[in-house]
């Protein structure tokens, strides 16, 4: 039988009614008492490094659950990590950087209904979660309302639905069916895995709405190592932002061109208010790339180096199915 631990971190799925709204409250052994069925599966062990609303989960939280993944990755076969659904596509995001290159199934799963309620899809992602760490190799992934996500390719897209979860610009990896894993994308295989322990978190998300004050553009760049900023389209920036753009760019950070749009991804190329910026230093486009994905890869490619060309190598390197351009 495979041995898989449990790292549960708070989220809906451990929630309890309280007179103040839900709060997480049931330990990993209490979420395990609820779904018995798990141990005619496979061996768990169960650790609770954070009880947390994942509203409150922070970069120091994604590295928390790296590190205890890493000292116990020789003891299990796989991980299923119970996590809050709002922040979730982030961890998963970070997680695949975190953990390059892992043969072990490292599966993050939550739910949008308490454990103790009747109509809680909890049982049902913990029992598809613990199947699917079951049945052989895997990257960091999400296994959510019967779905198998690619880590760095999922949004939450439905705030109260049980299929709360969609895999963008990229197939689902896999389903479950009455517990059976039908895989649709093959795993590539792994060596060993390469954990990383640091992330830089001067990084910050600006969406555009037109007519946004240049100096609100300038005071955010001015605050971060590096910038992504939500454009229009396929990319492009307004006229009113290239000198502070230009600016930004010379301090030394750097800059992500993305898209407010969530399907299909950038192509600075195209038009003449992207095309003008596309060749310069320190300026990178995420093409289909989640914006979740490109959040947690600068943060990890700027934890490694601040040097323009470097940055750029590691941000078009994909990464557990990141990027396809
Ligand atoms: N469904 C959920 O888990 C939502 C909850 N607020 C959380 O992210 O922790």
């Amino acid at each position: 039988m495979k041995k898989i631990l449990l790292i549960a971190t708070g989220g809906t799925i451990a929630s309890r009614k309280t007179g103040t709204g839900l709060a997480p409250g049931f330990s990993a052994e209490e979420l395990l008492a609820r779904v018995p069925e798990v141990r005619g599966l496979c061996r768990v062990e169960a650790v609770q490094p954070l009880n947390l609303d994942s509203t409150n989960i922070s970069p120091g939280d994604w590295l928390l659950i790296a590190e205890v993944i890493e000292e116990n990755y020789g003891r299990f076969d796989g991980f299923v990590i119970c996590h809050g659904t709002d922040t979730l596509a982030y961890t998963a995001a970070a997680l695949s950087y975190l953990i390059q290159n892992t043969g072990k199934p490292i599966v993050l799963t939550g739910a949008q209904r308490p454990i103790d309620r009747e109509d809680t899809d909890a049982r049902q992602n913990l029992l598809d979660s613990f199947s699917y760490a079951c049945s052989g190799d895997s990257g960091v992934c999400i296994v959510f309302g019967g779905h198998v996500i690619a880590g760095t390719r999922a949004r939450k897209t439905r705030t109260k639905s049980y299929n709360a979860f969609s895999s963008l610009n990229f197939p689902d990896i896999a389903e479950l069916r009455d517990r059976r894993v039908v895989r649709f994308i093959p795993y590539k295989g792994a060596g060993e895995p390469v954990f990383t322990h640091k992330l830089n978190t001067r990084v910050a998300l600006l969406k555009l709405i037109p007519g946004l004050p240049p100096e609100m553009f300038t005071s955010f760049g001015g605050l971060c190592d590096g910038l992504i900023i939500e454009s229009y389209g396929v990319g492009g920036i307004p006229d009113a932002y290239l000198s502070e753009l230009e600016s930004i760019l010379n301090a030394g950070k750097t800059v992500v061109l993305a898209t407010q749009v969530p399907q299909e991804g950038s192509d600075l190329s195209v038009y003449q208010v992207g095309h003008r910026l596309k060749e310069r230093e320190g300026l990178l486009e995420p093409y289909d790339m989640t914006l979740e994905a490109a959040v947690t890869k600068l943060m990890w490619a700027l934890a490694r180096t601040r040097e323009p060309g470097e940055v750029r190598r590691l941000f078009y390197t994909p990464v557990n199915y990141d990027l396809l351009f």
